[in-house]
């Protein structure tokens, strides 16, 4: 036998370091090649998207390759109604400007008439919002606010009739039983240095939404760890995964809705199944009837519920999950949806809708409106005087007539909502080819387009030293003196807030309980600026309210 390392040494040696080695590195050199390469391929392909305006002849920004213009909100150093406001102000001579969300183009209508052709005159264009797939496979996102084409006018006809006025005098007797738990809570807290006002307004416009919509008393004024607040609280609380999704809502709705993907925490779409089962069987179990928006609901899917049992109409369900099919990944956008049943998600993600919408909008109009009244104790006076006025001839009820009355506590709202709307833009997507009014420029099916709510309620053009509190921009004289269009805190046009009427009431019936019997001051701790959620979709400010609060004496002030 031959020792190896015998036979080893009378072969001549073979150095396979100098063949295998560049082997390995050319497949990492091809690799890397290659990544660099489709790299490349992506970075070309995302220029050529974000020069889509330009190519078809619009004013344009100058985007960030990766991020397009919303980078600052991506890193959360800008909330994103703020970020729109910094593009509006850059064009100061333009009547739309064409701007990127990562790749994905966008129109931002500068000028009041065509934003009314958009909203009101061409609406059948621009129907929808794009945002989600309503027909998509999430269950929390078939409501009103995501809904498209007849099916979101179907349920809208059917749902605005909950505001009707004979409904909203009811509701308003209603809110007065939560405003009067909300006053013991305000009296208890006269005389502390500080008190959070954003706090106890959330409380009260949860209890209002409670009793108003859902028939149940929510009693978050009085238990402050109750469930419902806690949840509230959740629902606004922006987190890390709400966030991505967000974002990668924006480049591809289509994505999220393939991948199931929600914004939603499982927690609080589990506590609005349990809110409806609850509502469900409470009305059951009592043969309790109420002309709720609940109960609207309810009856309108128990409707569709008979009509499935049709053979009509399950062929029309078949032809809807065809339409999905062939359709949804065909185009980014199709409008073509087939009458849908309002089933249990529907009814789910409606009552989710309107808890969402229903509280955190009114809350923070309204502790945004104490705190510019605790620097104004003029305006905050002469309100007082109004509501004790009317409140003393009317035998201290705060009916529906009586709130009409107040004209001056609505152009103090009304000035607190253009200072600080909540929803800070618009959003809309064009649903066929569309020549714009007076010029050569053509959007196509597909096309989003935002409208700058809070930039034109800060244009020096409509009003003037806009940073300044004053109610009196909205006297009948100075709201006709203003180009129409120019003021849009609850949108406007067919697809505006559902609840215009109900929040407006809802906020001067808390005012007026409030402000006739207590003084609003800034405390040590009130912020002056206020910083607001960087993170957060709708004006939230970040670290609450903080006045001070004490009573008002006969004649005003103490
Ligand atoms: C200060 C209070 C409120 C403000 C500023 C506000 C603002 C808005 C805005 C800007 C829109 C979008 C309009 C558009 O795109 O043209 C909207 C839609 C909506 N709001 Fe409000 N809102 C408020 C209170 C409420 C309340 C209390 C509810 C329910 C109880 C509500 C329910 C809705 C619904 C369901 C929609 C979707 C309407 C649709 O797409 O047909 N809102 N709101």
């Amino acid at each position: 036998m031959i020792p190896s390392s015998d036979f080893s040494s009378s072969v001549p040696s073979i150095d396979t370091r100098h063949k295998v080695v560049p082997v390995a590195k050319l497949r990492i050199m091809l690799l890397i090649f290659l990544i660099a390469f489709l790299l490349v391929l992506v970075l070309i392909y995302l220029r050529k998207c974000q020069k889509t305006w330009q190519n078809r002849g619009f004013p344009s920004t100058s985007p960030n390759l990766l991020f397009g213009d919303i980078g600052d909100s991506v890193w959360g150093r800008k909330m994103i109604s703020f970020v729109v406001d910094d593009i509006y102000k850059k064009y100061p001579n333009e009547k739309l400007v064409g701007f990127y969300e990562f790749f994905r183009p966008n129109l931002l209508i500068r000028d009041p008439q065509l934003i009314e052709s958009v909203l009101v005159k061409d609406f059948s264009t621009f129907t929808d919002r794009l945002w989600i797939d309503s027909s998509g496979n999430n269950k929390m996102s078939k409501h009103l606010f995501m809904m498209r084409g007849k099916q979101w006018k179907d349920l809208r006809t059917k749902l605005i009739t909950t505001f009707s006025t004979n409904k909203l005098k009811l509701m308003v007797s209603l809110m007065d039983r939560c405003a009067q738990i909300m006053d013991t809570l305000v009296e208890e807290k006269c005389g502390e240095e500080s008190v959070d006002m954003k706090e106890i307004m959330s409380r009260f416009a949860t209890d209002v939404i409670g009793y108003c919509i859902f028939g149940l008393k929510f009693n978050t004024l009085t238990e402050p760890e109750s469930e419902y607040r806690i949840i509230g609280k959740k629902m606004f609380n922006p987190n890390l995964k709400a966030l991505i999704i967000g974002f990668l809502r924006v480049i591809s709705p289509k994505t999220v809705a393939l991948l199931k993907l929600t914004e939603t925490a499982p927690e609080v779409e589990e506590f609005f199944s349990n809110l409806l089962r609850q509502s469900e069987d409470f009305r059951k179990k009592e043969s309790f009837r109420r002309n709720d928006l609940m109960q609207l609901i309810l009856d309108i899917r128990d409707r569709d519920r008979e009509r499935a049992q049709c053979k009509e109409y399950d062929d029309v369900g078949k032809y809807f999950v065809l339409n999905l099919l062939i359709h949804s990944w065909l185009t980014e956008y199709d409008v073509s949806i087939a009458e849908e049943m309002i089933d249990d998600d529907t009814v789910l993600s409606n009552i989710f809708i309107f808890y969402m919408a229903g509280f955190e909008t009114t809350a923070s109009t309204l502790s945004f409106c104490l705190y510019e009244l605790s620097f104004h104790p003029e305006c905050q006076q002469r309100l007082r005087e109004e509501i004790r006025a009317l409140l003393e001839t009317n035998e201290n009820v705060a009916s529906y007539e009586v709130l009409k009355k107040m004209t001056y506590a609505e152009m103090v709202i009304s000035e607190t909502l253009r200072k600080y709307p909540p929803v800070g833009f618009l959003f809309r997507v064009c649903n066929e080819s569309y020549q714009l009014p007076e010029s050569s420029l053509q959007l196509f099916r597909g096309d989003r387009v935002t409208i700058p709510v809070l930039p034109l309620h800060f244009d020096e053009k409509y009003y003037p030293n806009p940073e300044k509190f004053d109610p009196d921009r909205f006297t009948p004289e100075n709201i006709s003196a203003r180009p129409p269009y120019t003021y849009l805190p609850f949108g406007d046009g067919p697809r505006m807030c559902l609840a215009i009427r109900f929040a407006k009431m809802e906020m001067k019936l808390c005012l007026a309980r409030i402000i006739s019997k207590y003084e609003f001051l800034p405390s040590s701790k009130t912020e002056i600026p206020l910083q607001m959620h960087s993170r957060s979709f709708l004006l939230n400010p970040k670290n609450g309210i903080q006045l001070r609060v004490r009573p008002a004496t006969k004649g005003g002030s103490s």
